[in-house]
């Protein structure tokens, strides 16, 4: 139909689907996304054993998008890895988020899904920006190389990366030869929050979010010119992988110009906590909608066809 997506040769009824970690860390979370007009959803990223996350008030939402230093707060990966086995794959497809604390962390993880045969596709987090004393893996292009190859031996699988925003073209291209090493890297996300800013409130004349001295990842409006960079400099470079967009998507309008930067799927972050699973349905539409009026007949037709002046 209109709104027909696929990646890994899966198929989805449209391109729409949670940023890991919104509406995502409970089964009852899940199940409302499994229900709504959302052509697949992703579970909140998850470490070994669950964790508390960060001391609140961790998340805030501005007028112009939201910041968050959650911390990771999870309810371990075996929570999740029976989410996926009791999902129905016959009604939309399931991504499974990892974000382990070591790589020992990440093989043990991704070894449990894989030897789950359940056809729930992972989504490596290389770019949590808000566990103290933890870079961000993405950011350090040794230990990424690494990461991935080891992953890749172990879980013998094709898998996808999340990816933290770059902001220089050398480094597009740095991080792009690094997955283009690793071939089982099927599908490269872009992007996670832009790590590190910082909100102030002038009424209180103060930070808005506890952890890290208020200091916080953003998404929303803030960052969807970064998002649509990230997921053009990947989809260029990356000419044997597929991108998922994430980043600014709050009505079709986004949601269009991600497909036109190159993305084969969208996640929604910000918006979706912002309002609820039934945004979905209004993205469906709304998209559907610029697509009529600009006469496409498939999201292929205009996916990646971005034009340069
Ligand atoms: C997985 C941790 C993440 C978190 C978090 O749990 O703090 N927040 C983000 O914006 N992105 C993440 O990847």
């Amino acid at each position: 139909s209109l709104l027909s997506a696929s990646l890994l040769g899966i198929k989805f009824a449209n391109p729409l689907l949670n940023a890991s970690g919104v509406h995502c860390r409970y089964t009852d979370e899940l199940d409302a996304l499994a229900a709504s007009a959302a052509g697949s959803l992703i579970t909140k990223s998850c470490t070994l054993l669950e964790r508390e996350g960060n001391p609140e008030p961790r998340y805030a939402a501005t007028a112009l998008g939201s910041i968050n230093s959650m911390g990771l707060p999870n309810q371990g990966y075996a929570y999740y890895l029976d989410y996926a086995r009791r999902h129905n794959y016959a009604t939309k497809p399931l991504f499974f988020s990892v974000a382990g604390l070591s790589l020992e962390d990440n093989l043990t993880m991704m070894a449990a899904v894989r030897d789950a045969y359940i056809p729930a596709i992972v989504e490596l987090n290389l770019s949590c920006p808000n566990v103290p004393g933890k870079p961000q893996i993405a950011y350090d292009f040794e230990a990424m190389d690494r990461m991935l190859a080891a992953v890749s031996a172990e879980y013998a699988l094709p898998f996808g990366v999340k990816m933290p925003p770059y902001f220089d073209i050398a480094h597009f291209d740095a991080a792009a030869a690094i997955l283009n090493k690793y071939p089982l890297v099927a599908f490269v996300t872009c992007i996670n929050s832009i790590g590190n800013a910082l909100v102030i409130d002038i009424e209180n004349e103060s930070v808005v979010i506890k952890p890290k001295d208020g200091f916080g990842g953003i998404g929303g409006d803030y960052v969807l010119p970064t998002a649509l960079a990230n997921v053009n400099a990947f989809y260029r470079r990356c000419p044997d992988k597929q991108v998922i967009g994430c980043g600014g998507v709050r009505s079709g309008e986004q949601v269009f110009m991600h497909l036109l930067a190159g993305a084969s799927l969208v996640q929604v972050g910000t918006a979706l906590h912002e309002d609820s699973p039934r945004i979905f349905a209004r993205l469906n539409r709304e998209l559907s909608a610029i697509m009529e009026r600009k006469g496409y007949r498939s999201i292929e037709a205009l996916r990646g066809k971005l034009k340069t002046l």
